[in-house]
């Protein structure tokens, strides 16, 4: 048991001593790159948000009633390619710290856009719906 610990605690050690380790300094690039994209981000406002909006609505986004957000449902043949239009997306929902709500049956995958920590629409929602819109293009029922 107590080499066990030791063991637990070297391992502990290693992995996190600066000198030893680039694990450190990778969570603190990836802050920094974090940092660097909230700045990126700016809220949907004036002439850029009508622009926008009326781009995407072309190809099936719509203001959701009681709060600013976007939302679309999605089509695919099955859950095969649902999963992997979920999937797709998650990467860079990951990469941008930004991530969709959404729910999926099977098929079918409802999704709502929005910034929460803006309280509104961002420019990454504008890029996620366009991004998400491209990954749906491939399939036979989002062909648009
Ligand atoms: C702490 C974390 O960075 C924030 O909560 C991120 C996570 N993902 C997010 N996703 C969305 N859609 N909006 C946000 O404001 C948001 N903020």
């Amino acid at each position: 048991m107590s080499l066990f610990i030791n063991r637990d605690y070297l391992r502990l050690l290693k992995l996190f001593h600066p000198l030893k380790s680039s694990r450190l300094n990778k969570h603190s690039s990836a802050l920094t790159t974090n940092l660097t994209k909230k700045k990126m981000r700016a809220k949907l406002e004036g002439d850029q948000r009508n622009d926008t909006l009326k781009q995407l609505d072309t190809s099936g986004w719509k203001l959701v009633d009681d709060r600013d957000a976007l939302s679309k449902t999605f089509l695919f043949k099955d859950f095969n390619q649902a999963f992997g239009f979920m999937t797709r997306v998650a990467l860079l929902a990951e990469k941008l710290d930004h991530h969709p709500e959404w729910f999926n049956v099977y098929n079918k995958v409802q999704v709502t856009l929005s910034t929460h920590d803006l309280n509104g629409l961002s420019t990454y929602d504008s890029q996620m719906a366009q991004f998400m819109d491209q990954c749906a293009s491939g399939t036979k029922e989002n062909n648009k």
